[in-house]
């Protein structure tokens, strides 16, 4: 490695420090610090409203911190929204259904920030489409209108768009939430591919049981960090029960 790929990975691909975002008076992140590393699947996890959300738009540039700082491979969150760095999964609430958009013009939709201002489709765009639809296993349904999918198949649209884009940072916001286990397993499986490539993914779920397989290390939310680790050391009973009070591993689904 000569020294400037040396300085190059030695950047995180995401770099959070001492954020605190505030919505009106609510505290929503206070003083956080998440470090994701490239090849790395980071599992956020938290309770309802410990700020996992925030945290995503934050990175996003979407929302401002009131203290502390995001750098995304070295950038400020709005330049790396630019070079098209991040590929967002956003949670099912977030996305209007009824938009008349077809599954392909989702996907494609990905590929934008690489088409210039015309925004004229070339070939190589069809074709990063069509293997990111057959990546997600949704080329039977690429015309279908983006509403008519299943919540699974809806969460590996998005993820085919971020697939499309060539996002070397993926952030997904529930992407289990509402899926059934062949999307589950094709999503996990497509996540762990974008790492083993070089890519970063930072990836919120409430699926305890399924985050020593699905990530490398996790970060434990609540309003603060209260740690990052191994997914083993985020699951002791100890410390999932400074999130969640008592242990959540044996009180079934969150
Ligand atoms: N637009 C908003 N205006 C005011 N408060 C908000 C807003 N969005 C979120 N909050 C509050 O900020 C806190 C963090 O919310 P956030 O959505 O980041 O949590 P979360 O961990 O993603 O929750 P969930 O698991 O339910 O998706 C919560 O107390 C929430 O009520």
């Amino acid at each position: 490695m000569n020294t400037a790929e040396k300085t190059v990975a030695a950047v995180p691909a995401i770099d959070v420090q001492g954020v605190s975002v505030h919505y009106g008076s609510v505290s929503a992140l206070e003083d956080a610090t998440v470090q994701l590393g490239r090849g790395r699947i980071c599992g956020l996890v938290g309770m309802n409203g410990s700020g996992k959300s925030t945290l995503f738009k934050t990175i996003m540039g979407q929302l401002k911190p009131d203290a502390g700082q995001v750098l995304v491979d070295g950038r400020s969150p709005g330049q790396a929204r630019k070079d098209k760095l991040i590929g967002y999964v956003p949670q099912n609430e977030s996305v209007d259904w009824d938009f008349p958009i077809s599954v392909r013009e989702v996907v494609m939709t990905g590929r934008y920030g690489h088409m210039g201002f015309t925004r004229r489709v070339r070939e190589a765009d069809k074709q990063a489409v069509q293997q990111a639809l057959e990546r997600v296993e949704l080329t039977g349904f690429a015309d279908r209108q983006i509403g008519q999918l299943s919540g699974g198949q809806k969460k590996r649209a998005f993820v085919a768009r971020a697939i499309a884009q060539e996002a070397s940072i993926m952030l997904l916001d529930e992407p289990f939430a509402g899926v059934d286990k062949r999307s589950e397993g094709t999503i996990t499986r497509l996540l762990r591919e974008v790492a083993d490539a070089g890519g970063s993914v930072l990836v919120s779920t409430h699926d305890l049981h399924a985050l020593p397989e699905l990530a490398d290390e996790a970060v434990l939310l609540m309003r603060r960090v209260l740690m990052q680790g191994s997914p083993e050391e985020i699951l002791k009973p100890e410390n999932l029960a400074l999130a969640f009070g008592l242990d959540p591993m044996n009180r079934g689904a969150l």
